[in-house]
C-alpha cells in the first residue's frame, strides 16, 4: 500500500510540481485548490500527509489545518508558507503542523522534511528508505528518534533487524546518546510491543532491593515480606524488562541474571519453585564492560550472554549532520513543554551548535537548547544569541565576574522567569514551584513590572 499525500494549493503550478515530486516517490496523489474541497477531499480519502498553503483563496490556512487536525487526526501536515509569514508559521507549528517549507519549494529540502517526517513517525529504518517507501505511515510507531547520518542508519538498520528476533541485545554508547529511546524502539518495533516494556534502573535502585524487585518475593522471605509479591521480570511476561545502566547490577545479581538467562526461568527470594518467564532482556550501559571484566566487576560470562547482538550508540560529536535536524525537533519538543513560543535557527545558529562537542551528547543538546529557548527571545535565534544563551556567564574566569547578591539573583531569575512566560502568573508558579501569593510578595518585595 502506498503512502497517501494531499496536497492543497490554489496555484496549479504547484500542484503539478507536488504531484510529480510525490509519484515519482511512490506515493497516490490527491490535490485540492482550496481550503473547503481540501477538507472535504481529506475526510474522504483520509491521506498520512497533507501539504498544506498557509494562504487559501477561500479559507486561512491555519483555519483548515485546525479543521484537519480534528477531522483527519492522523494526517501529519506540512505548510507552505511565504518568508513574510513567519508569524503565521509559529502558529502552524504550534497548532500542530509537523513543518513548513518556504515559497519556493526547494526538492531537496521538501526530500529532508520527509525523512524525518518518516524517521519521526517510527524507528523503522530511515536507511532502509527503499523498502519502506510503500508502508503506510499511520500503521507505524511514533518513537521520535531523529537521525540520518550514516551511524544512525546502521542504528536503525539493527534495531529493525533485532526487533522481530526475542534474542538478548546490549546497548552500549556514551550518556545522553538515546540508548534508552533505542531500548524502547526495539521494544515498539517487536511483535510484542503491545505486552509490557519495564524498565530497572541499575544505577538508582538500592543495591538490597534489586533481587526483590526483580524477582519478586515469597511471603515470610524476610522481615517485612507480609504477602507474596511478584517481580518485574514475572510481571513482564512476554514484553521486554530493560536493564539500564546494567554495569551498575551487583555481582551475585548478575550470577542470578546470567542463570535466568540461560534457562528462561527464575525462583523468588525465598521460594523454591522455579517460574518460567518468556521476557526479552534488553540492557544498555555507558561504561567499558570489557574493563569491568577485567578487573572483575563484572562477570564475563554475563557480558559474553548479553553482546550476542551489540548497538553502538555513537556520540553526538561523531555524527554532527544530525545536528540540525535534531535540534529542530528538540526545539519543537521544548516549545510544547515549557508552553514557550516556538524558537527557529538561523544559519549561523545552526553553524554553533555543529561546531561543537556535545560531551553529554543530545541530552546536553537539548538541555542546552532548553536554556537558549527559556533566555532569549527572538524568534529565529542567531548565531550570537545562541553562543550567549549557551556559554552564559558559566565560563568566565571566577575573577572577571562579580558574585551577585542572593537577592539580586533571585530578582533577576525572577523578572527572567515572568518575561519568559509573557508575565503569566500561573505558568511563572509552575515554573518556579512557588505559589502565587509567594510570586506576588516577591513582585512587590523587588518592585517588578513590565518595564522593570
Ligand atoms: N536520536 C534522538 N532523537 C531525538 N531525541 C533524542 C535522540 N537521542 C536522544 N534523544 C533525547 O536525548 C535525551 C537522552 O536520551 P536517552 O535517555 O535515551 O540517553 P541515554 O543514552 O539512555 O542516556 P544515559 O546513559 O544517561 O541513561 C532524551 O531526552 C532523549 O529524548
Amino acid at each position: 500500500m502506498a503512502y497517501i499525500v494531499l496536497v492543497i494549493d490554489d496555484q496549479p503550478s504547484i500542484l503539478q510540481s507536488m504531484e510529480v515530486f510525490f509519484q515519482l516517490r511512490s506515493w497516490k496523489v490527491h490535490t485540492a485548490p482550496d481550503g473547503k474541497k481540501g477538507i472535504s477531499l481529506a475526510r474522504r480519502v483520509q491521506p498520512d500527509l497533507v501539504v498544506l498553503d498557509i494562504r487559501l483563496p477561500d479559507m486561512d490556512g491555519l483555519e483548515v489545518l485546525k479543521e484537519l487536525r480534528s477531522r483527519v487526526p492522523n494526517a501529519e501536515v506540512i505548510m507552505i508558507t511565504a518568508h513574510q509569514d513567519m508569524e503565521s508559521t509559529i502558529k502552524a507549528i504550534k497548532a500542530g503542523a509537523f513543518d513548513y517549507l518556504h515559497k519556493p519549494i526547494d526538492i531537496d529540502e521538501m526530500d529532508s522534511v520527509l525523512k524525518r517526517l518518516r524517521a519521526m513517525m517510527s524507528a523503522a529504518p530511515v536507511a532502509a528508505d527503499d523498502e519502506s517507501a510503500n508502508q503506510p505511515l499511520g500503521g507505524l510507531d511514533t518513537l521520535h528518534l531523529i537521525g540520518k547520518s550514516k551511524a544512525m542508519k546502521e542504528v536503525f538498520k539493527k534495531i529493525a533487524l533485532a526487533s522481530g528476533a526475542r534474542v538478548t541485545m546490549l546497548v552500549q554508547g556514551e550518556s545522553g546518546t538515546g540508548k534508552d529511546m533505542v531500548a524502547q524502539a526495539i521494544h515498539r518495533n517487536s511483535p510484542w510491543n503491545n505486552k509490557p516494556f519495564t524498565v530497572m534502573d541499575c544505577s538508582t535502585l538500592a543495591p538490597s532491593l534489586v533481587e526483590s524487585e526483580l524477582f519478586g518475593y515469597e511471603k515470610g522471605a524476610f522481615t517485612g515480606a507480609d504477602r507474596t509479591r511478584a517481580g518485574r521480570i514475572e510481571l513482564t511476561g512476554d514484553g521486554t524488562v530493560f536493564f539500564d545502566e546494567i554495569g551498575e547490577l551487583p555481582l551475585h545479581l548478575q550470577s542470578r541474571l546470567l542463570r535466568f538467562l540461560q534457562e528462561g526461568q527464575f525462583v523468588r527470594v525465598g521460594g523454591v519453585a522455579p517460574i518460567q518467564s518468556n521476557a526479552r532482556i534488553i540492557a544498555a550501559t555507558n561504561r567499558d564492560l570489557l574493563a569491568m571484566v577485567a578487573e572483575g566487576t563484572f562477570r564475563e560470562d554475563l557480558y559474553f550472554r548479553l553482546k550476542v547482538v551489540t548497538i553502538h550508540m555513537p556520540p553526538l560529536r561523531d555524527r554532527r549532520s544530525d545536528i540540525p535536524d535534531l535540534a529542530r525537533f528538540l526545539l519543537e519538543k521544548i516549545a510544547a513543554r515549557t508552553a514557550l513560543r516556538p524558537r527557529m535557527l538561523s544559519e549561523g545558529a545552526i553553524g554553533e551548535l555543529m561546531k561543537r562537542d556535545w560531551p553529554g551528547n543530545v541530552r546536553e543538546l537539548e538541555n542546552s537548547l532548553t536554556r537558549a529557548a527559556l533566555m532569549t527571545k527572538s524568534t529565529v535565534l542567531s548565531e550570537e544569541e545562541l553562543a550567549a544563551a549557551l556559554d552564559g556567564d558559566r565560563y568566565q574566569p571566577a575573577t572577571e565576574r562579580s558574585v551577585k547578591s542572593l537577592a539580586d539573583a533571585e530578582r533577576d531569575h525572577i523578572l527572567f522567569a515572568l518575561e519568559s512566560y509573557e508575565w503569566s502568573l500561573g505558568k511563572t508558579c509552575q515554573a518556579l514551584q512557588i505559589s502565587r501569593p509567594t510570586l506576588r510578595a516577591k513582585i512587590r518585595t523587588y518592585g517588578l513590572g513590565k518595564n522593570s
